[in-house]
């Protein structure tokens, strides 16, 4: 579902991803991990069209990012952090609004909205004005409207960052119903428990290199570390002192 080969991409003369490769499969949670600065964004919004990789490729269900940006776009979902709501509409009118932007009727649209207030618990957004949303109510009208048009990848960027215990249950169980479909979530953190819980597996990437793919469990074996958090230290400290010359 997503290949990503050699992918290079510099801001200037600062090269935020070196040579990175690894693919993901429908049905799979994939995790991407790295500190702050490891390039995670750089890689989603390159994922996402947004950004032009320096080099390398990187394809959705067969299709380059670079040569068929539109295509690629209408299989994706991106949520990013930011929320970009229109205050004067209510819920159902921002999802129907997206819908009929992705081509879908509106018979279409309110189909898919139902499927989505029952799994995403949208209730109480529908028919109120975004102005009033908490920020709960906000991040699960963002989440439907980023994927109202069934996108076979749905990017989740420190998605659940600034939502309280209720929300962050909701969209973790979101995540989990992906599981073995025919989707694929790419589900970017530095949260350890977060990727603990929700995905298959994981690639780590610090300072825009990629230091392993594994299942979580692969992680914690190869490292001999009890949690994800000690074996992602151990990672990242194993490959300094390698960068250290003698
Ligand atoms: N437009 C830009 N111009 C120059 N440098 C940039 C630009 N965007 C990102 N960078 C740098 O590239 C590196 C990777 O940034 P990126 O946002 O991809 O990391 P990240 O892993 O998503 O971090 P965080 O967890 O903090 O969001 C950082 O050092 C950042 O300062």
């Amino acid at each position: 579902m997503l290949q990503i080969e050699h992918l290079s991409k510099t801001y200037g003369s600062f090269q935020a991803l070196r040579d990175v490769s690894f693919s993901a499969q429908a049905g799979e949670v994939f995790g991407l991990l790295g500190p702050n600065g490891a390039g995670k964004t750089t890689l989603l919004r390159v994922l996402a069209t947004l950004l032009r990789p320096s080099s390398g490729t990187a394809s959705v269900a067969g299709h380059d990012v670079q040569r068929e940006p539109e295509r690629v776009r209408r299989l994706i979902g991106v949520v990013n952090g930011g929320m970009g709501l229109y205050d004067r509409l209510t819920g159902r009118e921002i999802l129907r609004y997206f819908a009929g932007l992705y081509g879908l009727t509106r018979a279409q649209a309110d189909a898919r909205i139902e499927v989505l207030d029952a799994s995403l618990d949208l209730e109480g957004t529908l028919d109120r004005r975004a102005a009033t949303f908490s920020t709960g109510m906000k991040q699960k009208v963002v989440i439907a409207r980023a994927v109202i048009h069934d996108p076979a990848v749905l990017v989740l960027d420190e998605a659940a960052s600034g939502l309280d215990v209720m929300a962050r249950r909701a969209l973790l169980d979101f995540v989990l119903s992906y599981r073995g479909s025919e989707r694929l979530v790419l589900y970017s953190t530095h949260v350890m428990s977060e990727v603990e819980e929700v995905c298959d597996r994981v690639a780590v990437l610090e300072r825009g290199e990629l230091l392993a793919v594994d299942t979580v469990g692969g992680l914690l074996r190869r490292s001999g570390q009890p949690n994800l958090e000690r074996a992602f230290f151990a990672m990242v400290q194993a490959r300094a002192e390698q960068a250290v010359p003698a």
